[in-house]
C-alpha cells in the first residue's frame, strides 16, 4: 500500500533527504574543526615546503603526528579535498597539492588567514554562539553580553590575551584588504593630506596606506587598550579615544568593519562625528568618509556568497548590536547623518564593497 503508491515512495525519499539535510547542518562545524586541525598540524605548510604534490606517507612523515595514525590523516585529507582546501592528483601515486584557499592558510605568507582561522574557531570565540537562544529571552543587546556580562569592546579591555588574539585576527584580514586597496583602489587616497582610520585596530591598514602614500599623514583612532604602546612613524600616529566622543579633524575618515558592528542609531552618531571631522577643516581634495563593509544584495544568485553574508549578519547579531546592510539601509544611514551623496564600488573587495560618502 504505502510503497506501491508513487507519491508515498517519493515522500520517503524526501524524508530521507530531509534527514541528510539536518545531519549536514548539525555537523557543519566538523568542516570548521577539520580546517582548524589542518592548520594546527601545519598541513598546508608541509605540502608547500615539499614543492610538488605530496603523497599521504610523505605527508605523514613530515607532520608531528603518531605514525600509526596515517589512515586517520587520509580521512582528514579526504574531507578537506571535498571542501576544496586541497586537490588530489594522480601521477604514479595519489598525492595532495594546495588550492588557492589553502595557500591563504600558509603561516608565513604575507596575506595568510591562518591566525584568523585558528582564533575564530577557538572555544572562547565560539562560546557566545551557545547563548543565542538564552539571549532571545533576555534583555541584553547581544549574546556576547549575555555570556560575558560585558560588551565585546569592554571585554577586550579586561581580557588581555583575548584582546591580543582578536586584534591579530583583525590584522590578518586588514593585510589582505590593504594589499588590494593600495594596488587596485589608489584613486580613493590620491590627493588626501590626512586620513583618520577610526577603529583602525593596531594600525595594519594605516601602516600600509602610509607606506604607499608617504605624503599622506595617517592617524589611527581606537580604544586606549588597543593602541597603547604601538610604534609610530613619520606619517603614522595613534590616538587612544572613543569615536562616539571625538574624531580628529581630517580630509578623510576610513571605517573598515566598523559600522556593521553597530545598530542604526549608533551608526548615525558615529557618522555625524565623522562629518564634523571632515567638514571642520578646509579641505582641498578630501572631505569624505571611506567605508569598507558588505552591501547585501538580496537578489544575489551565488549560494556561497549569500551564505557567507548571512553568517556575517548572524556574527554581528551574536557579538554586537550590528548587522549587514542592503544599499537602501546604508543610504538611510548616510542621509540621516546629514551626508549628501555616496558612491559604492562593488566587486573590487570580494564580498565587501568600498563606499565613499560625501557631505
Ligand atoms: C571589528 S574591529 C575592526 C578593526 C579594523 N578596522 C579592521 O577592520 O581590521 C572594530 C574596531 O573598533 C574598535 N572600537 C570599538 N569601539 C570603539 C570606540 N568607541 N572608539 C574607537 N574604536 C572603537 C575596536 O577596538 C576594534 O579595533
Ligand atoms: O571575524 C570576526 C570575528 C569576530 C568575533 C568572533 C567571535 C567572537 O567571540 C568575538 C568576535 O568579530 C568580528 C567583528 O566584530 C567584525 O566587525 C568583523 C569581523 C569579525
Amino acid at each position: 500500500m504505502a510503497m506501491a503508491n508513487g507519491v508515498e515512495s517519493s515522500s520517503t525519499e524526501e524524508l530521507l533527504d530531509a534527514q541528510a539535510h539536518v545531519w549536514n547542518h548539525v555537523f557543519n562545524y566538523i568542516n570548521s574543526m577539520s580546517l582548524k586541525c589542518a592548520i594546527q598540524l601545519g598541513i598546508p605548510d608541509a605540502i608547500h615546503k615539499h614543492g610538488k604534490p605530496m603523497t599521504l606517507s610523505q605527508l605523514a612523515d613530515a607532520l608531528p603526528i603518531n605514525g600509526a595514525k596515517s589512515d586517520s590523516l587520509r580521512r582528514l585529507m579526504r574531507i578537506l579535498v571535498h571542501s576544496k582546501f586541497f586537490n588530489k592528483v594522480k601521477d604514479e601515486e595519489e598525492a595532495y597539492c594546495l588550492t588557492r584557499a589553502s595557500r591563504l592558510l600558509l603561516r608565513d605568507e604575507p596575506l595568510s588567514m591562518a591566525t584568523f582561522a585558528v582564533s575564530m574557531t577557538d572555544p572562547i570565540f565560539v562560546d557566545p554562539f551557545h547563548h543565542v537562544n538564552e539571549w532571545f529571552g533576555d534583555e541584553h543587546p547581544s549574546p556576547f553580553l549575555t555570556k560575558n556580562g560585558k560588551t565585546i569592546w569592554e571585554y577586550g579591555g579586561i581580557e588581555q590575551s583575548w584582546n591580543q588574539q582578536f586584534n591579530e585576527a583583525m590584522a590578518c584580514d586588514a593585510r589582505l584588504v590593504t594589499s588590494v586597496l593600495v594596488q587596485e583602489c589608489k584613486q580613493v587616497f590620491e590627493g588626501l593630506e590626512t586620513m583618520v582610520d577610526v577603529g583602525g585596530g593596531t594600525g595594519t591598514v594605516a601602516k600600509g596606506v602610509a607606506a604607499a602614500f608617504p605624503a599622506l599623514k595617517c592617524i589611527v583612532l581606537d580604544l586606549p587598550h588597543v593602541v597603547a604602546g604601538l610604534e609610530e612613524s613619520e606619517n603614522l600616529s595613534y590616538v587612544g579615544g572613543d569615536m562616539f566622543e571625538f574624531i580628529p579633524h581630517t580630509d578623510a575618515v576610513f571605517l573598515k568593519w566598523i559600522l556593521h558592528d553597530w545598530d542604526d542609531e549608533e551608526c548615525v552618531k558615529i557618522l555625524k562625528k565623522c562629518k564634523e571631522a571632515i567638514t571642520s577643516k578646509t579641505t582641498k581634495n578630501g572631505g569624505k568618509v571611506i567605508i569598507v563593509d558588505m552591501v547585501v544584495d538580496d537578489e544575489r544568485e551565488e549560494h556561497e556568497a549569500t551564505e557567507t553574508q548571512l553568517c556575517f549578519d548572524m556574527l554581528m547579531m551574536a557579538l554586537a548590536t550590528g548587522k549587514e546592510r542592503t544599499e537602501k539601509q546604508w543610504e538611510k544611514l548616510f542621509f540621516s547623518a546629514g551626508f549628501g551623496k555616496y558612491k559604492i564600488t562593488t566587486h573590487v573587495l570580494g564580498l565587501r564593497s568600498l563606499i565613499e560618502v560625501f557631505p
